[in-house]
């Protein structure tokens, strides 16, 4: 199995390079931003849980997001290997992901943070709201979580740092470029 995270800011293009890594690796795509989404579209008792959270651009409760992930896994017994984009968010979640897959026999093989400075965040959100609507790529809600990134989300790196499992590559410029970086990396997995 292949499995890996990856980690980034909001609009660091997780999930642009996560829909081209799973067509060539052939993996199942974990996201825990667009199961939420999903469940909140479906009007889910999750989904109506998380909703106002989410709209205000709070992190989700660890045990309710892993829970959710967990669940997500084992709907795929027959895959190749998962990319999670957008979680672990948390040491918690990192520690619990880690236990969840070595009880299944597997493990993350290594998590990428992609780079991209706020000035560049704040512009590509933006265009993304506009684009798709989403309520928590405002400017206020989206800064709120660019800040939350760099203030909490990041302090999960060194857990994996520790483990020589982290790789950071500039997230910056064409997108295939930064696709063939991250295929360099994986491709040493
Ligand atoms: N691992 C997680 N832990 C807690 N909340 C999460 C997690 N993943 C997603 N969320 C919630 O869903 C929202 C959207 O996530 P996501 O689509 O991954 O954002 P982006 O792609 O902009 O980084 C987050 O702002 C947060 O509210």
């Amino acid at each position: 199995m292949l499995n890996f995270v990856l980690f980034g800011p909001p609009g660091a293009g997780k999930g642009t390079q996560s829909e081209k890594l799973i067509n060539k690796y052939q993996l199942v795509h974990i996201s825990t931003g667009d199961l939420f989404r999903a469940h909140i579209k479906n009007q889910t008792a999750l989904g109506k849980r998380v909703s106002k959270l989410i709209a205000e651009g709070e992190l989700v409760p660890d045990k309710i997001t892993i829970d959710m992930l967990e669940e997500e896994i084992d709907k795929n017994p027959t895959a190749k290997g998962f990319v999670f984009d957008g979680f672990p968010r948390t040491i918690p979640q990192a520690a619990e992901l880690d236990k969840f897959l070595e009880e299944k026999g597997s493990k993350i093989d290594g998590v990428i943070a992609l780079d991209v400075d706020k000035d560049e965040l704040v512009k590509r959100v933006a265009l993304r709201q506009k684009e798709t609507g989403r309520l928590d790529d405002q400017a206020e809600k989206s800064q709120k979580r660019i800040d939350e990134y760099f203030n909490k989300i990041i302090l999960v790196l060194p857990y994996y740092d520790e483990q020589k499992k982290l790789t950071k590559i500039n997230g910056i410029g064409n997108i295939d470029d930064v696709f063939n970086n991250l295929c360099a990396v994986i491709d040493k997995y």
